[in-house]
């Protein structure tokens, strides 16, 4: 489409619609690229709200970059973006089914055939950017969106540059999603790899079958339970289901199952035809 080219986007281009999720995105439109009428999200970032100077701006720049230069099926292009005195555009792909939390919580929890197919989906994407050395670091349902054809849309939410309002952001958010090695006090920021990321598709494995995080409790019970590993998986979970939450829910980074070892894991062969 025309937004595949590099080009220049203006605001002039965009017919702009509807906000999309009130205000949970930031400011978010729903627009209309005028010539080619290709239908996209505008997300507006105002310059002031950034933090000024110290190579924020470079730092933005450069996240930008990173996230342009992606492409995968099931991560959310970030196609351009331009700027005005006072404000960042970005131009996004729109997820035609919007966010996957809300999609988990009108059905309590999914069959699990549609939970090996999103598992499947999110090894993919998560395949795609360790290569890459990025680690997405906040992988919960909150920061997925699902495509008109259900895929799954991998997004942003604090990305490779790890900016010190993201790191309070993850303090008050739940903890749900943190690994034991992020969670300990000591070792918060260095001694973490990808490896934190397969923790984080254990928990939503879960939460996809189940309709609830692992270690959901009181912030204190969350710590506790996250650092020991601590959780009942329902007798409704099939045994094949249950292996693979065991594997990747494991203290140890380095004995999680890897990525590749996902895909090829009897659960997901089992919901997942090879190479859909
Ligand atoms: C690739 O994705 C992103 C890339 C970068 C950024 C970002 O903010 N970077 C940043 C932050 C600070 C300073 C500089 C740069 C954000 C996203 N992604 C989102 O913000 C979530 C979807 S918003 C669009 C969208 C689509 N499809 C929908 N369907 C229903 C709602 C909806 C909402």
């Amino acid at each position: 489409t025309l937004l595949d080219e590099p080009r220049t986007f203006h605001l002039g281009m965009f017919e702009i619609g509807k906000p999309l999720g009130k205000g949970k995105f930031g400011r978010v439109y729903l627009v209309k690229e005028r010539t080619s009428g290709f239908i996209c999200a505008l997300k507006v970032l105002y310059k002031s709200e950034l933090q000024q100077g110290s190579g924020v701006e470079k730092q933005v720049r450069r996240e930008i970059e990173i996230q342009s230069n992606l492409r995968h099926p099931n991560i959310l292009r970030l196609f351009g973006h331009f700027h005005d005195p006072k404000r960042i555009f970005l131009i996004l792909e729109f997820a035609g089914q919007g966010e996957l939390y809300k999609l988990l919580r009108k059905e309590s929890r999914f069959p699990e055939w549609k939970a090996a197919q999103y598992v499947a989906q999110m090894a993919s994407a998560l395949q795609y950017l360790h290569r890459k050395h990025i680690i997405h670091r906040d992988i919960k349902p909150e920061n997925i969106l699902v495509g008109v054809h259900d895929e799954i849309k991998l997004s942003d939410f604090g990305w490779s540059v790890h900016t010190p309002n993201r790191r309070r952001a993850t303090l008050c958010g739940t903890l749900d999603y943190l690994p034991p090695e992020m969670i300990k006090s000591g070792s918060r920021d260095n001694t973490y790899d990808e490896k934190v990321d397969l923790w984080s598709l254990g928990v939503l494995t879960y939460e996809f079958l189940v309709g609830e995080a692992p270690f959901e409790d009181t912030p204190v019970m969350t710590h506790r339970r996250i650092a020991r590993a601590d959780m009942t998986i329902p007798p409704f979970v099939s045994a094949e289901a249950r292996d693979l939450i065991k594997k990747l829910l494991v203290l140890d980074p380095d004995k999680r199952l890897a990525l590749e070892a996902i895909q090829e894991h009897p659960w997901i062969l089992k919901h997942c035809v090879k190479g859909e």
